[in-house]
């Protein structure tokens, strides 16, 4: 789907009067001329990824941080060594913003993934015109032909996609489509159960050659650390980081772990 040109002009409008908002003083354009991004690559590239979460709230758990201010924990994550940054967009359930990643964009050239509840290509358009490379597609949530369609209009933008899996129903249906990049979330979506061993499980069913990420439900470096050991490319890390005390300090204590 081609963006139609008043719509992104609106898109342009609503991203300067953010950013004049909110940014006062900085200079800033929308993303579209990022570099084609392709995050099979760069995980087969890196030792393992650490992708560390910008997420004010979730639905169980409501806020998660009194004093949440996402370019602050963005700046402690670079800090500490994340590889990658996911920004939760989402702003009903977890209180996102796209303005968070349009934010933590002019601060790092890092791989940025939009993590939102994407059904739509207008929110892969969004997510590239406010800086991400890479967004979050849900396998459990889109049928066979909206999975296809999306991971095709993705890839169309040069953004990249981590498709994310909880059953294995759904991990085949991913597979079909031949996305290049998996996600295991432990967190069961229609219960909302976290099961943090449930990764373990699904990595077997996945194709070698296809780099997987496990999601949800990870706080400790040993945690991070078995991981890696068992063949994951990299981790997927929100709550835990938010919730600590000092984001950077556990944030790099995992990193040095592997
Ligand atoms: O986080 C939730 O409570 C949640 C509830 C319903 C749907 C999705 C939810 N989380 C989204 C995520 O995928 C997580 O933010 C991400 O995997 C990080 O998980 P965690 O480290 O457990 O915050």
């Amino acid at each position: 789907m081609k963006m139609h040109k008043i719509l992104k002009r609106i898109l342009e409008e609503k991203f300067y009067e953010i950013i004049k908002r909110k940014q006062k003083g900085l200079y800033f354009r929308p993303f579209w001329d990022r570099p084609i991004f392709d995050l099979k690559a760069y995980l087969e590239k890196e030792n393992f990824t650490i992708i560390a979460e910008i997420k004010r709230a979730s639905p169980l758990k409501g806020s998660l941080r009194a004093d949440f201010n996402p370019v602050k924990l963005a700046e402690s994550y670079i800090k500490a060594g994340a590889k990658a940054i996911s920004i939760i967009t989402e702003e009903f359930f977890f209180y996102g913003s796209l303005e968070y990643l349009a934010a933590v964009r002019v601060l790092t050239n890092l791989p940025l993934l939009r993590k939102d509840f994407i059904f739509d290509p207008i929110q892969i358009e969004e997510a590239k015109a406010f800086g991400a490379d890479f967004v979050l597609l849900i396998a459990d949530l889109l049928s066979f032909e909206d999975l296809r369609e999306l991971y095709g209009y993705t890839k169309k933008l040069g953004l990249s996609a981590l498709t994310e899996v909880h059953s294995e129903d759904n991990l085949e249906k991913a597979l079909s489509v031949g996305v290049d990049v998996i996600g295991i979330n432990n967190r069961n979506l229609k219960t909302l159960e976290l099961d943090p061993d449930h990764a373990y499980k699904l990595l077997p069913l996945i194709p070698k050659g296809t780099p997987v990420i496990a999601e949800s439900g990870i706080s400790t470096p040993e945690e991070a650390k078995a991981l890696k050991k068992a063949g994951f490319k990299g981790v997927l890390i929100g709550t835990a980081l938010v919730k600590s005390e000092n984001p950077g300090l556990l944030l790099n204590k995992m990193v040095e772990a592997l």
